[in-house]
């Protein structure tokens, strides 16, 4: 696929749930490499949007394609060949509590059914490096952890294939301010070193800041915007006034700038040091 192919292509898409419209006409692509965030009043229709995106929903009309593929027209084949090239993070994590964090984290690769098994093991402990947990947290099961630790594990789990697009739904929802920003950190460096596409619904203001590229605002049926933060804080829209109260001069592409330095400067979002990573690399 090459860069000027987008990931996501949303095309005139309308979605009803027993004659209740939540979008009319939805356009919105998504290019390799960008992180999109979309925002919304409460529903206005974000999660209905990330579910038609992985093909959990189906559109009264449009056609969503993701990698180039149509969701609703993809032999089933097809179909579970393009969810394999996607990660999601679900807002409460969605582990299975029975499972220890080592088995939730490898259940991708189970059930691909074609890793062999010693490569699962080492697999395993290098995603759980690479979002910033300690070998000894694989024997733990999700009850036994902080919230920003079930956060760390699900998205180990997300990113178990290596899929180059990855969902997060509310990623920092539930988390305290220190959790929620040394996760943030972790998503931006993961990010830059995977280069990954990120979709995420987020109501987390600090989360547009640190890591997103383009916002789309969700209001009245339709994206109302999408562009750079900058653009977006400043538009008249009661949602938008309301949602970056306080916040639109920290929006500024300088101020930004700045921050996001600030961000990279210090290495203390839990992450695995580079040195251990090559290590870690098979
Ligand atoms: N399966 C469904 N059946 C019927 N109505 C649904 C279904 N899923 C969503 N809706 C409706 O669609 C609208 C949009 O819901 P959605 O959950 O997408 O909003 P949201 O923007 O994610 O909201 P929030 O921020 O509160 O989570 C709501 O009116 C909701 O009641």
């Amino acid at each position: 696929m090459s860069g000027d192919t987008p990931v996501i292509e949303v095309d005139n898409v309308t979605t009803a749930f027993h004659g209740h419209v939540v979008h009319r006409h939805l356009h919105l692509t998504v290019m390799p490499g960008e992180v999109l965030a979309l925002i919304g009043g409460s529903g206005s229709g974000k999660t209905t949007l990330l579910r038609l995106l992985l093909g959990l929903e189906v559109p009264q009309a449009g056609t969503v394609k993701i990698f180039g593929h149509p969701l609703g027209r993809c032999a089933q084949r097809d179909l579970e060949r393009v969810r394999y090239r996607w990660g999601v993070l679900f807002q409460n994590g969605a582990l299975f509590s029975a499972l220890s964090v080592f088995d939730n984290i490898a259940l991708p690769l189970r059930e691909l059914g074609s890793v062999p098994r010693d490569l699962i093991t080492p697999l395993v402990m290098l995603k759980l490096a690479q979002v910033g947990l300690q070998p000894e947290d694989a024997l733990k099961r999700p009850a036994e952890l902080s919230g920003g630790m079930v956060k760390r594990v699900s998205l180990a789990r997300a990113l178990i294939l290596d899929p180059p697009l990855l969902f997060l739904d509310e990623p920092t929802a539930g988390l305290d301010p220190d959790s929620s920003k040394q996760f943030v950190k972790l998503l931006r460096r993961l990010r830059q070193e995977l280069g990954l596409t990120v979709v995420m619904v987020t109501h987390d203001v600090d989360t547009l800041f640190a890591v997103v590229d383009r916002v789309a605002v969700l209001a009245d049926q339709h994206i109302l915007a999408c562009g750079p933060l900058a653009e977006v804080a400043r538009l008249p829209h009661p949602f938008v006034r309301n949602f970056f109260l306080g916040h639109v001069e920290r929006c500024a592409e300088d101020d930004l700038r700045r921050f996001r330095l600030s961000l990279d400067d210090t290495s203390d979002d839990g992450g695995v040091p580079a040195v251990l990573r090559e290590e870690h690399s098979l």
